[in-house]
C-alpha cells in the first residue's frame, strides 16, 4: 500500500515552500538570511549533501556561501574561520560539516560557533535550553522527523516510542523531543540485550543504527509508524536505510522510505533555523534603535 509512505521530499518542499515566504519578508525589511557551511576535506558523500544544501538555500532566496578547507588544516586556522563567521553580520548559520578529522577537536569547534548563529542545535548551550524545553534551534534531524510525525498526524502523547541509537545529534535529542510531546520514551543501543523484545512494543520506532536494512519487519509490532534515518549503501551501491523496506512495510501503518524520507527534512530544517536566526537578528535590531 502505498499510502504508508511518508514523503519526506514532498513534506520538505512545502515546509519549504513556506520559508520562501518568510524570505521574501526578510528580505523586504533589508535581511537576507545568510547560511554558511565550512567543509573540511574531500569526500564525495559530503559534497552531495553540501551541493543540495547550495541548492536549496538559493531557491528558498537565501544567501549560501562555502569555506572548503584542506583536510591538513589545523584546528587553529578552523577557529579563525569561525570565528571570521561569526562576526559577519550578514551570516545568520554557521555548520560545520562533521565528521572533522582527527587531529581537530570536534567539541572545541563547535563550542566555538555562537550559539545565536548554531544552526544545526550542537552547541552545548543550546542542547542545554533543548533539554530543559527553552526556545533554541532544535538539531536538524530530530526536528525534521518531528514535523514528519505531525504533518502526519501520528498521535504521539501517550505512545510508546522507541529508539535505536544514542548520538548526540540524533538519537539522544529525538528521545527528548518526543519526552516533551509525552511519548513514552525507550532508548536502545548497540549495548541492548535482546533489541527485539524492546522493538516489538514501539508505537513509533525511530531507528538510527547505521547497519543496512537491519530491522525487518519481525521487529515492527503491527501498524506501528517506523521512521528510518539509516543512509547506507546496499551491496550493489545503491542507497538504502536501517530498515527492510519491503518487510517492514507490512507491518507499518507508515514509513519513511531511503532516499526522500528523513534526509530531505534535514536539509530544510537547517533553512529553517538559518531563517529564523536572521529574524531574531532583526528583531534585536529593532530594539536597539
Ligand atoms: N554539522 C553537520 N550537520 C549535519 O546535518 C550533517 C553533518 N554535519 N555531516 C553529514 C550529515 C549527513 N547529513 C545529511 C542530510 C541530508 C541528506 C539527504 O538529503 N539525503 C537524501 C539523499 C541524497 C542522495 O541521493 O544522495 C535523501 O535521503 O533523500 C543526506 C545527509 C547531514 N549531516
Amino acid at each position: 500500500m502505498s499510502s504508508k509512505k511518508i514523503d519526506g521530499k514532498a513534506i520538505g518542499q512545502e515546509i519549504r515552500n513556506e520559508l520562501k515566504e518568510e524570505v521574501a519578508s526578510l528580505v523586504a525589511q533589508g535581511v537576507q538570511p545568510g547560511l554558511a557551511v565550512i567543509l573540511v576535506g574531500e569526500n564525495s558523500a559530503s559534497e552531495t549533501y553540501v551541493k543540495n544544501k547550495e541548492k536549496s538555500s538559493k531557491e528558498a532566496g537565501m544567501k549560501s556561501i562555502l569555506t572548503k578547507l584542506p583536510d591538513t588544516v589545523s584546528e587553529e586556522d578552523l577557529l579563525a574561520e569561525v570565528e571570521k563567521l561569526n562576526q559577519d553580520d550578514t551570516i545568520d548559520g554557521i555548520l560545520v560539516q562533521l565528521p572533522l578529522p582527527k587531529h581537530i577537536d570536534e567539541n572545541k569547534v563547535i563550542r566555538a560557533i555562537s550559539p545565536e548563529k548554531d544552526v544545526d542545535g550542537f552547541h552545548p548551550m543550546n542542547v542545554g535550553k533543548m533539554l530543559i524545553g527553552q526556545e533554541t534551534f532544535l538539531p536538524c534531524t530530530p526536528y525534521g522527523i518531528m514535523q514528519l510525525l505531525e504533518r502526519s498526524n501520528v498521535d504521539i502523547a501517550g505512545k510508546h516510542a522507541v529508539i535505536i541509537g544514542r548520538s548526540n545529534i540524533v538519537g539522544k535529542p529525538m528521545g527528548q523531543l518526543l519526552l516533551q510531546k509525552d511519548a513514552t520514551v525507550t532508548y536502545c543501543h548497540s549495548r541492548t540485550e535482546d533489541l527485539k523484545k524492546f522493538t516489538q512494543q514501539a508505537d513509533i520506532l525511530i531507528v538510527a543504527i547505521g547497519i543496512a536494512k537491519f530491522i525487518t519487519g519481525d521487529y515492527i509490532k503491527e501498524d506501528a509508524v517506523v521512521i528510518d534515518v539509516g543512509m547506507n549503501r546496499d551491496e550493489n551501491g545503491k542507497l538504502c536505510g536501517d530498515v527492510d523496506y519491503e518487510s517492514a512495510e507490512k507491518q507499518a501503518s507508515a514509513i519513511t522510505p531511503v532516499p526522500g524520507g528523513v534526509g530531505p527534512m534535514t536539509i530544510t530544517m537547517l533553512l529553517k533555523n538559518t531563517v529564523e536566526s536572521a529574524e531574531n537578528k532583526l528583531k534585536a535590531r529593532m530594539q536597539n534603535k
